[in-house]
C-alpha cells in the first residue's frame, strides 16, 4: 500500500492554546480514514493545516511524499488534495446541473479568452464536462433535481452537492468536516454510501465525524484525538475496545456505534 499523507509533530498554537499538540499519523491509499475526538480536540484544526487554510507552528504535512507545509489551500488542491466544509458551500441561486458544470468548469483547461473565441477546444471541453456534470448527477444520486435551484434541495441534498462540488476538482484525496451533521437517518445511509463509492472510485477519504455509528461502520482506519494529541490509532474493531478512547470520548456512545 502506498502512503498519500503524512503528518509530522504537527502543533497548531492559537491564542496560548495548543489546539493541536505534536499530532503524528499516516494515511495510506484508497482508504476511508476518519478523525474523532471529543468537542475541540483539534479535529477541524488539524484539517485546516492540512489543506492549507491555517499555517502550523511547528510539524510538517507530507502529500504523496511531497512537504506541502504552508502551500495555500489551491496549491494543495493542484496537488490533488480537496476539503469540503462543516456549512454547505453550493451556489445557491444556480440549478444542481450548473453547480457541478461551474465546479467541473474551475478545473477544466479553457481560458476565458477561449471562451470568449467559442473556439473549436473550448466547444468540444464544454461538451466534455457537461457530460461529466451528468454523470456526477448519478454519482450523487441527484439527476431527477438536476434542474432545480440549488437552495430549494433539502439539507441532506445541499450537503451531498457540496460533496459533488469538491468531487469536481477531481481529487485524489478528499476531505470531509462533518458531513453527517444534521443529516436525517436515511440521509446519513445515502451519505455513507456515496463516502463509500468514492473510496471505491479511488479516492482516498479522510473523514471527520460525530456520528459514530457512520465512523464504526465506513473506517478501514481511525484515529483519535484529545487535547490536540493523538491518543489512539488502528482499526474500527480496536478503537471500540481501547480503554483511552472510551474513557475520553466513546464513553456512553459506545452501545450506540455498536448496534
Ligand atoms: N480561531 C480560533 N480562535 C481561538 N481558539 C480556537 C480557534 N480555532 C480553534 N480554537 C480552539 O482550538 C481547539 C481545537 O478546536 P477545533 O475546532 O479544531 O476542535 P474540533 O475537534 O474540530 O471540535 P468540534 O468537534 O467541536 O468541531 C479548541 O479549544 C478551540 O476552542
Amino acid at each position: 500500500m502506498s502512503e498519500v499523507l503524512r503528518l509530522e509533530d504537527l502543533t497548531i498554537q492559537i491564542a496560548g492554546l495548543r489546539a493541536v499538540d505534536q499530532l503524528g499519523f499516516a494515511v495510506e491509499a484508497g482508504q476511508i480514514v476518519s478523525l474523532i475526538g471529543p468537542n475541540g480536540a483539534g479535529k477541524t484544526t488539524t484539517f485546516n493545516a492540512i489543506s492549507g487554510y491555517m499555517r502550523p507552528t511547528a510539524g510538517r504535512v507530507f502529500l504523496f511524499g511531497e512537504d506541502v507545509t504552508g502551500l495555500s489551500p489551491d496549491r494543495i488542491a493542484q496537488r490533488g488534495l480537496v476539503r469540503s466544509f462543516q456549512r454547505t458551500s453550493v451556489f445557491a441561486g444556480c440549478t444542481v446541473f450548473d453547480n457541478l458544470l461551474t465546479g467541473l468548469h474551475l478545473r477544466g483547461r479553457s481560458g476565458v479568452l477561449q471562451a470568449l473565441l467559442r473556439g473549436t477546444g473550448f466547444r468540444r471541453e464544454e461538451e466534455e464536462l457537461r457530460a461529466q456534470a451528468h454523470a456526477m448527477l448519478g454519482f450523487l444520486g441527484l439527476q431527477s433535481r438536476a434542474d432545480e435551484l440549488a437552495s430549494s434541495l433539502s439539507y441532506g441534498e445541499q450537503r451531498l452537492l457540496g460533496v459533488g462540488l469538491a468531487l469536481a476538482a477531481q481529487p485524489r484525496v478528499l476531505l470531509l468536516d462533518e458531513p453527517a451533521a444534521g443529516l436525517n437517518p436515511s440521509e446519513t445511509d445515502a451519505f455513507k454510501e456515496m463516502v463509500r463509492r468514492i473510496r471505491d472510485s479511488g479516492v482516498t477519504v479522510l473523514l471527520v465525524e460525530h456520528d459514530m455509528h457512520m465512523v464504526m461502520s465506513i473506517s478501514d482506519h481511525i484515529v483519535v484525538l484529545n487535547h490536540g494529541k493523538r491518543i489512539a490509532t488502528g482499526g474500527p474493531k480496536a478503537i471500540q475496545q481501547d480503554p483511552e478512547v472510551i474513557r475520553a470520548y466513546l464513553g456512553s456512545g459506545l452501545q450506540h456505534a455498536q448496534a
